[in-house]
C-alpha cells in the first residue's frame, strides 16, 4: 500500500509572534496545510493521507479540513511527535495498528509548510520509492557551501557540483525505516536533521529525485512574503 504523511506537528517558533503554528496561516485564501492536502488529494495513489498535528490543533484541523475540503474519506488526522522523526514514527504506527504494516508498504512524508509541491514530484517519490525503498527530494546547491565546525572559520569547501539541499517528499519503506530508527542511540538521534540522515547511517541506499526551486519550506515571516508572491504570479499566469 501507499501512505502519505504531511507533517504538521511542529510550533513554527522562527515565524516568530504568531497566534497559530505556521502551517494554519492563511496563504491567499485558504491555510498554508490545506493548499498542502489538496496536492496530495490530486493523486489517487494513496490508501490514506495522515495529517499529524500538535495534539491541541487537532480539532482545529478537523475544523479547516471539514470547512475546505470536500470529500475528507480518505484523510485522517493524527496527533505529532515531539520531534519531526517522532511525528513520522507516529504515523507509520497509525499505519500498524490501523491496517497492519507490510513488505512493500510505503510512506511519503511532507512538510505541511511545502504548499508548492508538485503533480511530478509525487509521482516520482512513489516511483523510485516503490523501486528503491528510499526515496529524497533535492535541487542541486545554488550558492556555495561552506562549511565551519567551530563557526568562526572555514574547515572545508566542498566541490559544489556534489552539493544539494534537500526538500521534501521523502519517501520510504515504512518497515525499513521503522527497524532501522529503532535501532540508532540517543547520540544519533540527536544530529538527525531530517529522516533520510537515517537511512544513511544505515547504509541504505537512498535514490534522489530532482525537486523544484520553488518548492520552498516556509519558516520565516520572509518565507511567508514569498509564498505570497509566489501564489500571485501564478494566479497571474490563469
Ligand atoms: N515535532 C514536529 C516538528 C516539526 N514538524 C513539521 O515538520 C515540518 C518542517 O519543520 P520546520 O519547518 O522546522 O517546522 P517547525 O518545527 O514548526 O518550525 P520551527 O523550527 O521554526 O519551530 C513542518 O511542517 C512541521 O510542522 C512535525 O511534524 N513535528
Ligand atoms: O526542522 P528543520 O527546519 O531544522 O529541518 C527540517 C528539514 O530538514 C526538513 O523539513 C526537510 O525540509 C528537509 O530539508
Amino acid at each position: 500500500m501507499i501512505y502519505a504523511e504531511i507533517l504538521a506537528g511542529g510550533k513554527g517558533t522562527r515565524m516568530g509572534n504568531v497566534s497559530m503554528p505556521k502551517q494554519f496561516l492563511p496563504l491567499n485564501d485558504k491555510p498554508i496545510i490545506i493548499h498542502t492536502i489538496e496536492k496530495f488529494l490530486l493523486n489517487d495513489q494513496f490508501e490514506k493521507i495522515i495529517i499529524a498535528s500538535p495534539k491541541e490543533w487537532i480539532n482545529y484541523t478537523n475544523d479547516i479540513i471539514n470547512k475546505f475540503i470536500n470529500n475528507r474519506d480518505r484523510l485522517v488526522v493524527i496527533e505529532g511527535g515531539e520531534d519531526r522523526n517522532g511525528t513520522i514514527m507516529n504515523g507509520i504506527k497509525y499505519v500498524e495498528d490501523t491496517f497492519g504494516l507490510f513488505h512493500d508498504d510505503i510512506i511519503v512524508t511532507h512538510d505541511s509548510v511545502r504548499p508548492f509541491i508538485t503533480h511530478r514530484i509525487i509521482e516520482e517519490n512513489i516511483k523510485y520509492g516503490l523501486e528503491f525503498g528510499a526515496v529524497d527530494t533535492v535541487i542541486s546547491a545554488i550558492d556555495t557551501i561552506v562549511e565551519s565546525e567551530d563557526g568562526e572559520s572555514i574547515s572545508n569547501i566542498p566541490v559544489r557540483d556534489f552539493m544539494y539541499q534537500g526538500q521534501t517528499p521523502q519517501t520510504f519503506n515504512m518497515k525499513m525505516l521503522k527497524e532501522h530508527y529503532y535501532s540508532l542511540s540517543t547520540e544519533q538521534k540527536a544530529i538527525l536533521s531530517d529522516a533520510c540522515k537515517i537511512c544513511v547511517l544505515k547504509g541504505e541506499k537512498v535514490k534522489l529525485v530532482t525537486g523544484e526551486v520553488f518548492n520552498i519550506k516556509i519558516t520565516t515571516p520572509y518565507d511567508l512574503k514569498v509564498a505570497n508572491a509566489i501564489i500571485q504570479e501564478s494566479i497571474n499566469h490563469d
